[in-house]
């Protein structure tokens, strides 16, 4: 269903659920660039929700492996489901506060964060000792208040090439008189690599 190496995969192509968020296509597109995922990687995908980030990163890393993490059963269930639909065999799956169940994981080479609860200054700590040197963080970010969190965090850690991007999107819709754009809510992209 999804032959292509290049990231982008539609979002209409995801199964999804009404209370399970996704990361929007174009957003996507830019937090896998930003990444840097070369095949044999191990990525670590935190707050995985949809699965959408998991699935175009096990694409990008090959022979390479995926490990999503998510707090909510609904969000684990739809990216295992998700995980299924793309007959992907490099994603494994865990329920729980990242916070608690990064720990015991691999070294990664890079690492998505796409949700934290309140517990943002203690996992990026633990992503910073979970990343090999080289690694790349990349935290999309909506809260105005978690992007000043997130940033105040990794500028104290052992992070350089700190890179913020916002996102804002406007797609088109068709109407009676012809297209109009409507905008969607900024995203920020941090990025940074472990030194
Ligand atoms: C905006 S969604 C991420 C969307 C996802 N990147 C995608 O492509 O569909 C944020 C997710 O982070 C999860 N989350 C928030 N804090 C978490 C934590 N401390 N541990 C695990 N999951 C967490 C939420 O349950 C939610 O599913």
């Amino acid at each position: 269903m999804w032959n292509y190496k290049t990231p982008g995969i539609p979002d209409e192509f995801f199964e999804r659920t009404e209370n399970v968020p996704i990361t929007k296509e174009e957003v996507r597109v830019v937090q896998i660039s930003k990444a840097r995922l070369c095949p044999g990687y191990t990525v670590y995908d935190i707050g995985c929700g949809s699965g959408s980030i998991s699935i175009e990163a096990a694409i990008q890393v090959e022979s390479g492996k995926v490990i999503a993490i998510d707090y909510d059963p609904n969000a684990i269930e739809l990216t295992k489901r998700n995980v299924e639909k793309f007959g992907l065999t490099n994603i494994s799956l865990i329920l729980g506060n990242a916070k608690e169940k990064i720990i015991e994981l691999e070294q990664a080479d890079a690492i998505f964060i796409g949700g934290t609860g309140g517990d943002t200054e203690d996992i990026v700590k633990i992503c910073q000792d979970k990343l090999k040197s080289g690694g790349r963080i990349v935290i999309g970010v909506i809260l105005i208040e978690t992007l000043y969190s997130v940033l105040q965090i990794i500028e104290k850690l052992k992070f350089n090439s700190i890179d913020l991007t916002q996102i804002t999107i406007s797609k088109s819709r068709k109407t009676s008189t012809g297209t109009m754009m409507l905008a969607r809510n900024p995203v920020t992209v941090i990025s940074a690599t472990k030194v």
